[in-house]
C-alpha cells in the first residue's frame, strides 16, 4: 500500500480475555488449582461441567508508532496468545482488539505451505494469506526468488526441497514487505552462511522501520537490545509492565519453581 495513504498503526486492546474450551477434560480434578503452579493460564469448570483454559485475562494495551513491545513470561504464561490475538488468528472471547495498520506475524513462518504445489506457486499462496494482491505479488516476486537463491528449484515442488532451502523459501516470502505491525517470538536466522547474513539485515531493517513492534521471547538480550517497554505476563494476567531494565530486573529475579527463568 502507498505509504502516504496509510493510517498511523495503532493497537488497542481493552480487557482481552481468551478462552480455550477443552473438550476431552472430563476426568480433570479441578481441586488442584492450576495456578498452584507457576505455568499455564487458570482451568475453569462451567455450570454446565465445560471445562476452559482461560488464556489471557483482562490484557488492557495501547501501542503507537515508536512502540518495540517485549513479551517476557513463564511458559503458558500467555505470551503466544496474545501474539495471535494482535496478528488477527484469534479473536477476543472477551473483551475488544482494534489494530490498525498492516501487520506481519513471523510467528509460523512456514504456515500454509503446500508441500505439493511448487516453490513459486508456495510463493503466491503465501503473498496471498499475508493479504497482498495478485498485482502486489507479482511486483514482488522476482526479488522473493532472487532472495531465496533457490535458482531452478523455484519451479520443482516444495517437498523435494532440503529443510535448509524450505526455511529459505519461508523466510524469503515471509520478510518481503515491510509492515507497519511486525510481531514475532523469536529472531529468525536461517540457512548457510551467506544466507545467514542477508537474513539478519533483512530482519534487522524490518525490526528498524516497522512502527510497531511485539516480541515475545525467553532471551533477555534479545529483549534488551529491541525493545523499549516490557509486559511480564503470568497466568494470562499482566503482572507488570514498564521500562525494560525494571521489568526484566525483576522478572529474572523472581522465585519460580524450578529456581529459573526463562
Ligand atoms: N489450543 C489451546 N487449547 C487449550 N489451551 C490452550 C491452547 N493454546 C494455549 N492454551 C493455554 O493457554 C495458556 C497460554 O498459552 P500460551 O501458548 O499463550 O503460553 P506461552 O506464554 O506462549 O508459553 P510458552 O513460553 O511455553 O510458549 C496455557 O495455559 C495453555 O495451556
Amino acid at each position: 500500500m502507498n505509504k502516504d495513504l496509510q493510517q498511523p498503526a495503532r493497537i488497542t486492546l481493552d480487557g482481552v480475555c481468551v478462552d480455550f474450551p477443552v473438550f476431552n477434560a472430563a476426568t480433570l480434578s479441578l481441586k488442584n488449582r492450576v495456578l498452584s503452579s507457576m505455568t499455564g493460564g487458570s482451568i475453569n469448570r462451567a455450570a454446565d461441567g465445560q471445562v476452559t483454559v482461560r488464556g489471557l485475562e483482562g490484557i488492557d494495551l495501547d501501542l503507537k508508532p515508536g512502540d518495540r513491545l517485549g513479551l517476557v513470561g513463564h511458559n503458558g504464561s500467555g505470551k503466544s496468545t496474545l501474539l495471535r490475538v494482535l496478528s488477527g488468528i484469534y479473536y477476543p472471547t472477551e473483551g475488544t482488539a482494534d489494530i490498525s495498520g498492516e501487520c506481519v506475524s513471523l510467528i509460523n513462518i512456514s504456515l500454509g505451505i503446500d508441500p505439493e504445489a511448487t516453490g513459486r506457486e508456495n510463493i503466491r499462496l503465501r503473498t496471498a494469506m499475508m493479504g497482498l494482491t495478485p498485482a502486489e505479488t507479482r511486483a514482488r516476486i522476482d526479488e522473493i526468488i532472487e532472495f531465496s537463491g533457490l535458482g531452478d528449484f523455484i519451479d520443482m515442488p516444495f517437498r523435494t526441497y532440503s529443510s535448509g532451502m524450505q526455511l529459505r523459501l519461508a523466510f524469503a516470502v515471509s520478510t518481503a514487505i515491510q509492515p507497519q505491525i511486525l510481531v514475532m517470538d523469536e529472531w529468525l536466522s536461517t540457512g548457510d552462511e551467506d544466507f545467514r547474513v542477508r537474513a539478519e539485515q533483512r530482519m534487522q531493517s524490518l525490526v528498524n522501520n516497522t512502527d510497531i513492534l511485539v516480541l515475545a521471547s525467553h532471551s533477555r538480550p534479545l529483549i534488551e537490545s529491541v525493545c523499549n517497554r516490557v509486559i511480564w505476563l503470568e497466568h494470562g494476567h499482566i503482572r507488570m509492565e514498564g521500562e525494560v531494565s525494571e521489568v526484566l530486573a525483576a522478572y529474572f529475579s523472581a522465585p519460580t519453581s524450578t529456581g529459573t527463568n526463562g
